[in-house]
């Protein structure tokens, strides 16, 4: 039968409408405005409808994804493609939603357009076979490396495809676990996007922050209505967002590294199936996450290993080299290929022995880590020192498996720390320990001798006059002289023993580990008689001796800073009987020195309680027999000890820093004295002052003087101040200035002791100064054939030559006043006239002088 006369066969309405109702396929026509113009019985039956009431519907109300415009646009795809198939839900009457698969087809009757689709419901196979789908492909990207993000995205747009009204997102936690980054979320809004871009996480941030912040899902079908969401109500209004379900990712068993979250445009509840499906897609976004971290890791680690300027060696458990890097190969010069499947210890130094590495292995197989130094022998055979750390690294039962050396060269950095060390612990010109290791190395020697019941007995040297040689030498003589007798201090003592240099010219010596003090006696000899063969300095044979302090632990002090004290007052003692000798530390110097310090304390007090007085000792012109001058000196009288030498206490005055308020006090009270003297005496009467050296420290007090000075009437050479020979060894161009001061100040100067230090006429030249005063020494031997007597003329007729007048000090007898006089000596001051007098009897004597003359 042909086939027109099939179709005639039958009522073709009738036909076609009895087999649309009866097929189990849903068949839908709805026309460009959305309303349902066709459903067959299956479609109304399946959506829970009745015929009338499905033709009261539109699209819009039974698949949610569709609105008018998205309508019109999928008519107008629809035009141009003929057909197309996706999936989507269905709203059941109930409520509830089917998801269905869709076969839409374009079609236009009597000039209208119509979607003519064909659904399925969608069976539970076949969303099975989706995920498979899904899963595979994810595992596929993730197997190939593929960038984190594009496998997210690949998700994402799977649940999209799969349900196109549904938003999904993806977002992770950034690296400090507080903000959500948004990873793929291709179909959200760009602004909602933006606005929650670094949403920080917290209990009532959305669905995302919040699920994030309790590592728990978090599901609201409606958003308008969530308190979560509360802050973000208008946000998610103004993007038409109104249900958000969302669950964390979680990876390595308990981190959350994201959200993985499905939003619709309508409140909506998940069906149980979509819990799973969002379970099962964050597990999967969860594989890749993990792998992708685990590749980061590896590059990271590779990285580190090729990059790294620690050289680095992996050993297997046996201790075999399996692998290296290239900073091994530049530290060591050893390539890979060469020390692979040897033992490390193979390109040691020989200088550790097997208990050092012994003790390395006992400590790895105890702790399984082990860090020091290691000397090492490069490819060049050169050594070198390593700084190691060894770290093990166990399989999966937890057994050690690897070791890994790390190691970097610190051989520039130890000889760099030596040399710090050296230069803080040794003398730089001499090489002996300086002060500072000497101090540490006696406190260790004393706590040793009393551990072992030995002695240490330590020996203080000072060398004498060094400071003459220095000056008459130069510097560079006097490192010369010190690197030499550095040389044979050395040579006289046991290696066991100590030399150091404190500084100057102090040295110590301790000897150790001795029971008897002869030994101390032995070793000074020595160093003295040493120290007696000349030394070369430069082609000059140079002439030195040293004043050696002796004392001995535990004999005389109970701690090594005592027992330094000790001997630098023995040393003095030394210096006191007239250098070049040695001497033992008493209880005496002990008794002095406490004196001393007692006196320190009351000389404080003596200002105050006006307990100095000054005394004049005039100097009596040869030629004409007149009294114009005296010399102020000053006394102490003590409450208990009675009149106290100036000998005594200003050298105490000087060591306390006392000097310069005694001495201020000295010069003004002479100023004073000198100018009534001018008005009572004679109109030139002149009073002359010591200054200490050390008064030159600290010149604030001068220009207090001279301003004082300047101040008064008739100064005018009213005083003359006398310093030692001392200070002009010192002149620096600062000194000499300052004595130029005092010169302009209308202040004579006078040179005291002249003779008795290192009497150098070219000082005084270099430097102009007034009066020369020859030492008592001289004047107590002076007789017509000492040797004494031609010396004081030679001086007399050389400072007459510079222009200086010469006062003989210390004339006792008429015999010396009488040589003085035919060698033409301008002034006399001695006891042959008077002693230093009481400011009354000066008085009273100078009147009666003036009577006789
Ligand atoms: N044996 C003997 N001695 C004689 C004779 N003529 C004078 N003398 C003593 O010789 C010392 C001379 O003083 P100097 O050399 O400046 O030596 C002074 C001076 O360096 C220092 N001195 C005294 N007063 C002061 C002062 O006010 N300031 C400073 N910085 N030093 C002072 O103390 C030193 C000692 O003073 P003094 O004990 O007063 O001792 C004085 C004086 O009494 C004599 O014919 N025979």
């Amino acid at each position: 039968m042909p086939v027109a006369d099939h179709e005639d066969f039958l009522d073709f309405t009738l036909f076609s409408r009895f087999s649309l109702d009866k097929i189990q396929d849903w068949i839908t026509w709805i026309n460009a405005a959305g309303d349902i113009v066709y459903a067959n019985e299956a479609a109304y039956t399946a959506l829970g409808y009745s015929k009338q009431e499905i033709y009261a519907l539109k699209i819009f109300d039974i698949d949610l994804s569709f609105t008018p415009e998205v309508w019109a646009t999928h008519l107008q795809r629809l035009k141009a493609l003929g057909s197309r198939s996706f999936e989507t839900q269905h709203r059941k009457k109930d409520g509830t939603f089917l998801p269905v698969e869709i076969n839409s087809n374009y079609i236009e009757y009597h000039g209208l357009e119509y979607n003519c689709a064909i659904i399925r419901p969608m069976v539970d196979r076949q969303r099975a076979e989706k995920r498979e789908q899904i899963k595979n492909h994810v595992l596929d990207l993730v197997a190939h490396n593929a960038p984190l993000k594009e496998i997210l995205a690949y998700l994402v747009r799977g649940v999209e495809e799969e349900n196109p009204e549904r938003l999904c997102s993806i977002h992770l936690l950034d690296s400090s676990k507080q903000f959500l980054r948004n990873y793929a979320a291709p179909s959200l809004p760009a602004g909602y996007s933006a606005a929650i871009e670094n949403l920080k996480v917290g209990p009532d941030v959305g669905s995302c922050g919040t699920a994030a912040f309790e590592g728990k899902p978090v599901i609201v079908a409606d958003i308008q209505a969530d308190s979560r969401w509360r802050d973000y109500h208008a946000l998610a209004a103004e993007y038409d967002l109104a249900s958000c379900w969302s669950v964390p990712i979680i990876v390595d068993h308990n981190d959350v590294a994201g959200t993985f979250a499905i939003y619709h445009r309508y409140p909506q509840a998940p069906a149980q199936a979509d819990l799973e499906q969002m379970e099962y897609l964050s597990n999967l976004a969860r594989i890749a996450i993990e792998r992708h971290r685990t590749a980061e890791e590896l590059r990271l680690s590779d990285s580190i290993f090729k990059n790294t300027s620690e050289a680095m060696l992996v050993l297997d458990i046996n201790g075999m080299i399996i692998a290296t890097n290239p900073a091994f190969t530049k530290i060591s010069g050893y390539q890979s290929s060469e020390v692979i499947g040897h033992h490390p210890v193979t390109f040691g130094s020989p200088r550790h022995d097997r208990d050092f590495y012994d003790a390395i292995r006992k400590d790895l197989q105890e702790r399984g880590s082990w860090r020091g130094e290691i000397c090492g022998v490069k490819k060049t055979g050169e050594e070198y020192i390593n700084w190691v750390t060894v770290n093990t690294t166990n399989d999966d039962k937890g057994q050690p498996f690897r070791r890994v050396v790390l190691f970097s060269d610190i051989t520039e950095k130890k000889k760099h720390e030596e040399r710090i060390w050296y230069e803080a612990n040794y003398d730089a010109l001499t090489h002996l320990p300086n002060r500072r290791l000497f101090q540490e190395r006696l406190q260790q020697e004393v706590f040793r001798a009393n551990r072992l019941g030995t002695k240490v007995i330590l020996l203080y040297l000072d060398l004498d006059g060094f400071k003459e040689v220095n000056d008459a030498m130069g510097h560079q003589g006097g490192d010369q002289l010190l690197i030499e007798v550095a040389r044979r201090l050395n040579a006289v003592v046991r290696v066991t023993d100590c030399t150091s240099r404190l500084g100057g010219d102090e040295f110590t010596v301790t000897l150790l580990d001795v029971h008897d003090t002869q030994a101390a006696t032995k070793v000074a000899s020595s160093i003295l008689e040493l120290l007696q063969a000349p030394i070369m300095v430069d082609t000059h044979a140079t002439y030195i001796s040293a004043s050696i302090g002796i004392t001995v632990y535990p004999d005389d002090a109970d701690d090594a800073s005592s027992l330094i004290k000790n001997a630098d007052q023995a040393m003095y003692q030394a210096k006191k009987l007239g250098r070049n000798q040695y001497s033992f530390y008493t209880q005496e110097m002990q008794y002095v020195a406490n004196r001393r310090t007692e006196q320190k304390r009351e000389l404080r007090n003596a200002l105050l309680n006006h307990e100095f007085e000054i005394y004049f000792q005039p100097l009596v012109n040869l030629r004409t027999g007149i009294v114009t001058k005296a010399e102020a000196l000053i006394r102490w009288r003590h409450a208990s000890m009675g009149m106290v030498s100036p000998a005594e206490f200003i050298p105490l005055a000087e060591d306390a820093g006392l000097i310069h308020e005694i001495g201020s006090w000295v010069f003004i009270e002479c100023l004073d004295q000198a100018l009534k003297w001018r008005s009572q005496l004679h109109p030139d009467f002149q009073i002359s002052v010591n200054l200490s050296p050390v008064q030159f420290k600290h010149t604030a007090y001068f220009e207090r003087w001279f301003n004082l000075i300047a101040s008064a009437a008739n100064t005018h050479n009213c005083l003359c101040v006398e310093i030692t020979e001392g200070v002009l060894l010192d002149a620096s161009a600062k000194t000499a200035q300052q004595l130029l001061r005092f010169r302009e100040a209308g202040i004579e100067v006078a040179i005291d002791d002249f003779g008795t230090g290192y009497s150098s006429l070219a000082y005084i030249k270099r430097i102009e100064v007034d009066y020369l005063k020859i030492d008592r020494s001289f004047i107590t031997n002076i007789a017509a054939e000492s040797t004494d007597y031609p010396l004081v003329e030679a001086i007399i007729m050389m400072a007459h030559k510079l222009g200086l007048k010469v006062v003989a000090e210390g004339v006792e007898t008429e015999a010396q006043l009488a040589l003085l006089d035919s060698i033409g000596c301008d002034y006399i001051q001695g006891y042959y006239y008077a002693k230093p007098l009481p400011r009354a009897e000066f008085e009273a004597w100078v009147l009666a002088q003036q009577q006789q003359v």
